[in-house]
């Protein structure tokens, strides 16, 4: 996608398009309308991870909180987002074994019983064996640390989503 386009944007278009980015936190998007005109691409995912780093920890936790469970209620119930349902898939999360789902949502309890946000990883870049090891391993972090570990993994999630958006509107002439 020309960063032109995107500069174009009305804030309605805009957050039509890039409102998922951050999952279930479309006012990131609308906040970052403000700061065109972008110079590249870029310069926007920069944008996105510049605004996640600079909110406190409440806001940080409020991000995580938008997050679905992995292989948890919403996969059963069909109300993921399109995007989340699309990565929860291609990590192989769609067709787990019952052991592995019940384990999946007994490490997630713990995590968020620990933590009080849900456990957070970039799904696309993982898979179901990578993701139950992860949760193992991190419910046993320090809070903050964990908290900065799930913040580096949304910013992953919202690096593949943006290229998803690029790669569609190039496919397409109109968005
Ligand atoms: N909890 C969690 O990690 N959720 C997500 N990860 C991902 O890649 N997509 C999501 O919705």
């Amino acid at each position: 996608m020309d960063v032109q386009v995107v500069n174009c944007m009305t804030c309605e278009e805009f957050v039509r398009v890039f409102g998922n980015v951050v999952e279930r936190c479309p006012l990131i998007a609308a906040a970052l309308w403000s700061r065109r005109p972008f110079s590249s691409t870029l310069e926007l995912e920069n944008g996105f991870n510049e605004f996640i780093d600079s909110l406190s920890i409440e806001g940080k936790e409020g991000i995580l909180r938008c997050h679905p469970d992995l292989a948890g209620r919403e996969l059963l119930a069909g109300t993921l987002t399109v995007e989340s349902r699309g990565e929860q898939g291609q990590a192989g999360l769609t067709s787990l074994s019952s052991a592995d789902a019940l384990r999946m949502n007994q490490l997630n309890s713990q995590y968020k019983e620990q933590f009080g946000f849900p456990f957070v990883i970039c799904a696309r870049m993982s898979d179901k064996d990578r993701i139950l090891q992860q949760l193992e391993s991190r419910v046993r972090n320090q809070q903050l640390q964990e908290l900065q570990c799930d913040i580096e993994e949304v910013k992953s999630i919202c690096r593949l989503r943006l290229q998803d958006i690029y790669n569609r509107a190039a496919k397409s002439t109109k968005l």
